[in-house]
């Protein structure tokens, strides 16, 4: 929760926005979620074909920020520019993603990096996420400082509850690589 708040008081900071601190603190609602992946099982004598994976194939995050702690098993992978890169990080330490929802909230000055996770080793893997997101109720929406000729409005104003219906509804299946923009997107 800390680190969530010092986090978002230094991006704001930077934008210039320190006015819409206390608006932002105010919205957040957060959620945890603990994740066993297992390792890969062998269940032939042939290790070429038999091999099982476990993971969680590439998404953007609809939420703000996500904090990511895990035991000494690496897996997870940030895309970019197309490049799967290893996020190899101590179990001491964090890893923190920014999500769709601060994208639009910023008008597209952060980005919401794609990631997933591979697990190919035979250890288990144990990850606890944090995610700020907003209160039932709340829209995200670009504050007026951040949007102007130079910089049109990128996404229409939206509701969290609206967003996670959409990604897991047959049309946001449809649309995996993007499914924020095609919910949202101007
Ligand atoms: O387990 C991880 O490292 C990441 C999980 C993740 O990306 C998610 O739950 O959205
Ligand atoms: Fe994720």
């Amino acid at each position: 929760m800390e680190l969530d708040e010092m986090l978002k008081k230094m991006i704001l900071e930077n934008l210039g926005l320190e006015n819409h601190i206390d608006e932002l603190l105010d919205i957040n609602y957060m959620r945890f979620r603990f994740t066993h992946y297992k390792g890969s099982s062998i269940i032939s004598g042939d290790h070429e074909n038999n091999i099982k994976h476990d993971g969680l194939n590439g998404h953007t995050d609809g939420n703000f920020l996500t904090f990511i702690s895990q035991n000494q098993v690496n897996g997870l992978q940030i895309n970019k520019n197309g490049e799967w890169i290893d996020v190899n990080i101590s179990p001491n330490s964090y890893v923190v993603l920014s999500g769709d929802s601060f994208k639009a909230w910023t008008n597209g000055r952060l980005h919401s990096p794609i990631h997933k996770v591979k697990i190919f080793g035979e250890s288990d893997r144990f990850s606890i996420q944090l995610f700020s997101f907003s209160k039932p109720g709340h829209f995200v929406k670009a504050p007026k400082e951040l949007v102007d000729e130079e910089h049109p409005l990128l996404f229409k104003p939206f509701e969290m509850v609206g967003l996670s219906e959409y990604v897991t509804s047959q049309a946001g299946y449809a649309a995996p690589n993007d499914a924020f923009k095609a919910y949202c997107g101007l």
